[in-house]
């Protein structure tokens, strides 16, 4: 029976640290800032920055939520960028993803300054990352690593394995992991023995998007599962990529969903905010 790993608790613990280093900070006259830009009227988003809002002001950072309209120009949205680049106030940008159709992700992300990049998606920082010299790393994958090191979990010289291959999730997690001296396996959907790769795992980690795609009869005796997955089924219920019940039977310790790496994204995201800021 597996040890669950409390995400929630090891993140309102990061925030409390984080809120004591804000004061420092606050102290010497300086406060970290956040820009969260929220392009359009998507649900589970306009959820999310209200979560984003919410930590910043409860760990004392200064924050801002831009709301525009679903029909705003890739122009406009670039206007506002280069206006928060400049602003001395914000030491730390979001832009929440997805965004609409017309808009070039790649355009705008490109367009944030890499020391206000607190998501981590900018190509400097997506190379400093490739080269183990990151200042800002990706925060559901830096999350993930944080779970694992707040647990006590050893890393070098595992089998990690890491199920989706996101430039958001699966590939920063593969390097973290890499960097850390794990043997890694990438898998993605064209894999071909998934079952194969999943049972050969110290530490398995899975962002696929796919309900409780990864069942008990995958995950060796004794591993460390970590869910990414974010699923919201048709009846409400909200579920992860890991069919946690079978799976808990297996692992020796698991992250649930809700409550597992959801919050530490956000964790990471007021960490990245205040070192952008110190
Ligand atoms: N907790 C959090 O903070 C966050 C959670 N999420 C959640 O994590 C999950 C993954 O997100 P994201 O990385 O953005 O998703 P993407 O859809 O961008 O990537 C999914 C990956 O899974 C792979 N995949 C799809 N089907 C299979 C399959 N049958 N077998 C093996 N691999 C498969 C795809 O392979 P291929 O490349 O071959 O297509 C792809 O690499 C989602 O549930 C999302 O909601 C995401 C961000 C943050
Ligand atoms: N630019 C950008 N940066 C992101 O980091 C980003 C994004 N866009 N777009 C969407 C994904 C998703 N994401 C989550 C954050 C918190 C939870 C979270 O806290 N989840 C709670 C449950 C929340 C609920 O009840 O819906 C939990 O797992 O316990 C989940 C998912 C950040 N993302």
């Amino acid at each position: 029976m597996a040890k669950i790993i409390d995400g929630k608790a090891i993140a309102q613990e990061i925030r409390k640290e984080i809120k004591e280093r804000v004061e420092e900070l606050k102290a010497r006259g300086k406060q970290p800032g956040l820009a969260v830009v929220l392009v359009g009227n998507n649900p589970a988003s306009q959820t999310y920055v209200r979560m984003k809002e919410k930590a910043c002001q409860e760990v004392g950072m200064y924050s801002e939520v831009h709301r525009l309209p679903e029909e705003t120009s890739e122009e406009e949205l670039l206007t506002l960028i280069d206006q928060l680049n400049a602003n001395e106030k914000i030491h730390g940008i979001l832009v929440q993803l997805p965004l609409p159709e017309h808009i070039d992700e790649k355009k705008i992300i490109d367009r944030i300054l890499p020391e206000k990049d607190v998501d981590g998606f900018h190509p400097v920082n997506v190379g400093n990352l490739f080269t183990n010299t990151a200042r800002f790393v990706a925060c559901t994958p830096r999350g993930c690593i944080e779970l694992l090191d707040r647990m006590g979990v050893e890393i070098e010289g595992k089998k990690a394995v890491v199920i989706g291959r996101s430039n958001i999730v699966g590939k920063p997690v593969a390097m973290l992991l890499l960097h850390r001296n794990a043997t890694v396996t990438l898998c993605h959907s064209r894999t071909a023995d998934l079952k194969k790769e999943c049972l050969d795992a110290d530490i398995l980690v899975v962002a696929v998007g796919r309900p409780e795609m990864i069942t008990g009869d995958m995950i060796k005796e004794g591993a460390v599962v970590i869910d990414v997955g974010i699923n919201r089924l048709e009846d409400g219920r909200l579920v992860g990529d890991v069919h946690f019940e079978s799976a808990k039977e297996k692992a020796s310790m698991i992250t649930p969903v809700p409550g597992g790496v959801g919050p530490m994204t956000i964790a990471m995201l007021l960490l990245n905010t205040l070192e952008a800021c110190e």
